[in-house]
């Protein structure tokens, strides 16, 4: 049994010095994308995950399909002759603002479609993991998430979604309708208070997350950054502070929060641990500039409240 995830991993290069790009005279290349930096976050603290995605017939996709093996993931690497593999770029333009701009449109990670997730695959998930990213990249990929979200309630595999709203990608107006149609056929439900309110209208926190719930989901957890989160699940509120860490690139700590919240879930853990190990997995992700590469393992989740500077 493994977790299933599928979506758009991009090549991501990024400055290693602050300031603007165009005085920047080094860049750093390696990979970036929600659902991997997820199934990244979750394999580090031992769950098998699976995921499925299309790069282009290029150096960046054998980039990406490296890394992605060498983290252990069970990966169906899609070769797409006809497309690029998709570029984020992201600039520290000062040392607490992060820019990112996406080069994707028309990748091959764009161009996913419903063959390219192998019915076997769905047939043997735990969970199934997909993203509002996945349906803003184009007609094909949002009917393969739809197809995928149904096939695994059909099959009785719960499904986590997280909104993972991208501006660039598409209008509140276009994604409000398709995130409440993906929260009504989603058991577990992740969105950040500004996503949220996309798919609800505006609200406060205990409004935002009740709303969600209402939808459909036994699980609606709103993710809310410094201040930590506010979940409902199975009719019980909880919410938990952050985890205060000094924050070098805040991106990346949302998909980390879900790994850690889904990993405890699938180990049989109660929702207060689940989420104490996501605020974990979301500051640890936090402390340095990559998305994924600070992901914790499962023995290094307590490092980041130990008084010990240095472990031998
Ligand atoms: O795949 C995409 O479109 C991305 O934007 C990759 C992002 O860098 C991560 O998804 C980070 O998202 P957070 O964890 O919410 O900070």
């Amino acid at each position: 049994m493994t977790v299933l995830t599928f979506g758009e991993t991009m090549a991501l290069t990024r400055a290693v010095d602050t300031g603007a790009l165009a005085h920047t005279s080094t860049l750093h290349l390696g990979i970036g994308g929600a659902e991997s930096n997820f199934a990244i976050a979750l394999r580090r603290l031992g769950v098998d995950v699976t995921w499925i995605g299309r790069v282009g017939q290029d150096s960046l996709g054998d980039l990406i399909e490296r890394e992605l093996r060498a983290e252990g993931i069970t990966a169906d690497v899609i070769r797409d002759p006809d497309a690029p593999t998709g570029l984020m770029v992201k600039e520290r333009r000062t040392a607490t603002a992060t820019r990112v701009w996406y080069y994707r449109t028309g990748s091959a990670g764009s161009r996913l479609t419903t063959s390219d997730i192998a019915d076997a695959r769905l047939e043997s998930a735990s969970l199934l993991h997909v993203t509002g990213i996945t349906p803003a990249l184009s007609d094909s990929a949002r009917k393969t998430t739809l197809h995928c979200v149904e096939r695994a309630r059909a099959l009785g595999i719960p499904v986590s979604f997280d909104l993972n709203y991208r501006r660039a990608l598409w209008s509140p107006d276009d994604a409000g309708p398709v995130f409440r149609e993906l929260i009504a056929l989603s058991d577990i439900v992740f969105a950040g208070e500004d996503e949220a309110a996309i798919a609800v209208g505006e609200g406060t926190p205990a409004e935002l997350v009740a709303r969600v719930r209402d939808l459909g989901p036994r699980e609606s957890i709103l993710k809310l950054g410094d201040q930590g989160c506010l979940a409902m699940v199975d009719g019980e509120t909880y919410s938990l502070p952050a985890v205060p860490v000094s924050v070098v690139d805040s991106v990346g700590a949302g998909d980390g929060f879900v790994a850690g919240y889904l990993a405890e879930r699938l180990a049989g853990k109660a929702p207060a641990d689940r989420l104490k190990t996501a605020v974990t997995v979301g500051a640890f992700a936090c402390t340095v500039s990559g998305d994924w590469e600070g992901m914790p393992r499962r023995d290094e989740l307590g490092l980041l409240t130990t008084t010990e500077p240095v472990t031998r």
